[in-house]
């Protein structure tokens, strides 16, 4: 359940956001299988409730986290689409090579956004734990005689039984423990595994017993021999948000597959903002040595969906984002370089943040719609970059070089580590790679060992190899592998990266 199941050497994931099956189906033909991306992490597919909350404080219409409340888990249809589009774009991007992942909302149902249809017309009423499209009764759910909160919500994060056996948030909360839930959440995973999925991001997973999702894991079927070996089990990554500190540790969830790891985003994001005097040359031993779980059991990312809008873990002045994205392509480029854990690429859409005493007002803000709240398509650009207010930072070139960095440079542990003492660090991935990444207000102008061989490379992050030309730095690499690296600290990104598929 760990190992990703990508394709010949591909080593990282984009999470399209939001996206349309349709859009992302064409971006796996006309991008992400070309420029080496190993799969996608789509937004859920099941069947969601509609919310509209004009009695609540903002005028909240079509929040992103409505996809987030299942009304039942029938793929017809979300906002990105109907079955048929997203058997299209599960069949045209595995046949391109690139997985799809999908995000698995199996704790909960709707909070109490009144009774009604959910976006594929099933009926529910959240009040009578009565969700037709499943069905569900109030059989299924956690009630308070198992939850023992005055509220029935989870009020203190500090106690596990209720962060499992209470509503999050108000969402009426599944009972795992039941085997016809059980049954009902197999059968919703089975089914898109038979149509080609790779594996699941499991949503909220630290809101249910490891026991419970042992049980479900366990009755998953093998992925489709249409795309991989006989008997290969699904990539099955936890959404853990633990951050130290309460009760619930990822570390309890890691054996049963990858878990999130939102510390590595967190203390990257404060390295590289110097925060609370943080420090490059620190990151020499980034990962365990940080309390971090074991590299096999990380899935790794700068930011995500909830945190990028100060939720979750992290906040507004930690986490970095494409709003920050000098910062965000250089943390970026570390991810990629650093051997440590399956990296996810976080590609966004718009939207209107408004900063208020720390709280971004705008953050339920939904994708990019028309009039009638349907989700615009993605409009691609002849220079790589995205219209209709998709941000897709996926195709920023210091991103998707980095991710072909990664790719070649495989397993190749870390050499050749240097640091100036401060905010300027260089390493080689074995004899395939060499970043420099320089950090301070000075510029970084030092002989360094790369690894290389002799030869001439062009810098990924500031340009592009053409035939035998890079429209980027020239790095020249002497015949005992050093070469004079200079990164002036006022470029665009001071950073450089070179590997031996931009050998000129
Ligand atoms: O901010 C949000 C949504 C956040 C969210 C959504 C999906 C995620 O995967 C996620 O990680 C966070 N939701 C807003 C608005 C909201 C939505 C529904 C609701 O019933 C009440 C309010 C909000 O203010 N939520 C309360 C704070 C965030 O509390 C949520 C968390 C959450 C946050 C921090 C944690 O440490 C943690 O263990 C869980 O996970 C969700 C998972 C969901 O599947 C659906 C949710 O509504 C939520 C969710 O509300
Ligand atoms: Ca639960």
């Amino acid at each position: 359940y760990h190992d990703p199941k990508t394709a010949d050497g591909r080593s990282s994931i984009a999470h399209l956001f939001e996206w349309r099956w349709a859009d992302i189906a064409e971006e796996c033909e006309v991008f992400l299988g070309p420029y080496g991306y190993g799969g996608v992490q789509v937004s859920p597919p099941n069947e969601n409730g509609i919310v509209w909350a004009p009695d609540w404080k903002l005028e909240v219409k079509r929040p992103w986290f409505e996809r987030y409340q299942p009304v039942s888990y029938k793929l017809n249809y979300t906002r990105s689409g109907g079955e048929n589009e997203f058997r299209d774009m599960v069949k045209r991007c595995n046949d391109v090579g690139v997985r799809i992942y999908v995000d698995a909302v199996i704790n909960h149902m709707t909070g109490n956004i009144g009774a009604g249809h959910g976006t594929g017309g099933s009926y529910f009423d959240p009040i009578a734990l009565k969700y037709d499209g499943v069905p569900y009764s109030d059989w299924d759910f956690n009630t308070n005689d198992k939850c023992g909160t005055p509220s029935g919500n989870i009020e203190n994060y500090d106690d596990s039984y209720q962060v499992r056996n209470c509503r999050l948030s108000g969402l009426n909360d599944l009972d795992l423990g039941k085997d016809y839930v059980r049954g009902k959440i197999i059968e919703y995973l089975n089914h898109l595994i038979d149509i080609g999925v790779a594996g699941f991001r499991v949503d909220a997973a630290k809101h249910m017993w490891p026991v419970d999702l042992k049980a479900v894991f366990e009755n998953l079927h093998d992925l489709s021999t249409k795309w991989f070996k006989p008997g290969t089990r699904p990539f099955i990554f936890m959404e853990v948000i633990d951050l130290g500190g309460q009760a619930i540790s990822v570390r309890e969830y890691n054996h049963l597959g990858r878990v999130t790891e939102f510390r590595y985003g967190y203390k990257l994001g404060n390295v590289i903002r110097k925060n609370g005097g943080e420090q490059m040359q620190y990151l020499r031993n980034f990962g365990q040595g940080w309390g971090f779980v074991h590299e096999y059991d990380a899935l790794v990312f700068i930011d995500n969906h909830d945190n990028q809008r100060g939720h979750g873990a992290g906040g507004l002045d930690v986490i970095l984002t494409h709003f920050e994205s000098r910062m965000y392509k250089m943390a970026t480029a570390f991810m990629l370089a650093w051997p440590y854990g399956f990296p996810r690429i976080m590609s966004s859409y718009n939207w209107p943040r408004h900063i208020e005493w720390g709280k971004d007002k705008n953050d339920w803000v939904g994708p990019p719609h028309d009039d009638d709240y349907k989700t615009l398509p993605v409009i691609r650009n002849s220079d790589l970059t995205c219209g209709n207010g998709w941000v897709c930072e996926h195709r920023w070139r210091q991103i998707y070089h980095m991710v072909k960095f990664r790719n070649v440079v495989g397993a190749h542990q870390v050499e050749n580590w240097w640091d100036n003492g401060g905010n300027q660090i260089a390493f080689s991935r074995g004899n395939r790679g060499f970043v420099a990444i320089n950090n301070e207000n000075f510029p970084l102008n030092k002989r360094l060992q790369t690894g290389l061989e002799a030869g001439s490379y062009c810098d990924v992050i500031s340009g592009n190899k053409k035939d035998d030309t890079c429209t980027g730095h020239v790095i020249e690499v002497d015949e005992l592998g050093y070469s004079q690296i200079f990164i002036d600290n006022k470029w665009e990104d001071p950073v450089l990266a070179i590997h031996l598929e931009a050998k000129l």
